[in-house]
């Protein structure tokens, strides 16, 4: 996996309000979905630790701010990065660029957590390594 982790995504009709610019909450579907390629490209694809394995990552804090506007048709770039990892936490942060100009940028935290319990749970060996494996890989 690329470290930083970058992926693109177009902003498509369903995303934008009646002036075609783009709407937050749309914002946090997309970002969503980005961190579900995240954890594909890490090594363990969501579909598979929530069905097999009954553990999810459900986000426990996320904050964002928005400089630029973005509109219907354009191509966001994204750029996560591993900031911190703990006993069942993990910060990202996001970078939203497009066109050369920074539109909004997110710090999430997502925690380990039992899908049956709904209880934190220590990140699993693997997943630890690899999670810390981003920050000791990323040269930027
Ligand atoms: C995740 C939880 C089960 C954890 O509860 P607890 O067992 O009490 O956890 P802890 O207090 O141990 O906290 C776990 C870690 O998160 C950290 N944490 C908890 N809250 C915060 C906040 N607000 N900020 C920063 N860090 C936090 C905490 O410091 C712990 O970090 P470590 O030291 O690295 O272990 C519980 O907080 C919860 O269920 N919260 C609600 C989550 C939620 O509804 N999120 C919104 C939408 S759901 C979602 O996004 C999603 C669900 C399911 C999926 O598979 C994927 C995504």
């Amino acid at each position: 996996m690329e470290i930083p982790f970058k992926t693109k995504r177009m902003l498509n009709f369903g995303d934008c309000d009646i002036s075609g610019t783009a709407y937050f909450p749309s914002y946090l579907n997309i970002l969503n979905g980005v961190n579900e390629e995240f954890w594909l490209h890490l090594g363990f694809p969501w579909h598979k630790i929530i069905w097999e394995e009954r553990w999810g990552t459900p986000t426990v804090h996320i904050s964002s701010d928005f400089s630029s506007p973005s509109f219907f048709g354009e191509e966001l770039e994204f750029e996560v990065t591993v900031q911190r990892v703990g006993r069942s936490s993990v910060t990202l942060h996001h970078e939203i660029n497009c066109k050369g100009q920074k539109r909004w940028s997110s710090t999430q935290v997502l925690a380990a957590s039992n899908l049956d319990e709904h209880t934190s749970i220590p990140w699993p060996d693997d997943v630890k390594e690899a999670l810390l494996a981003c920050i000791q890989e990323d040269k930027t």
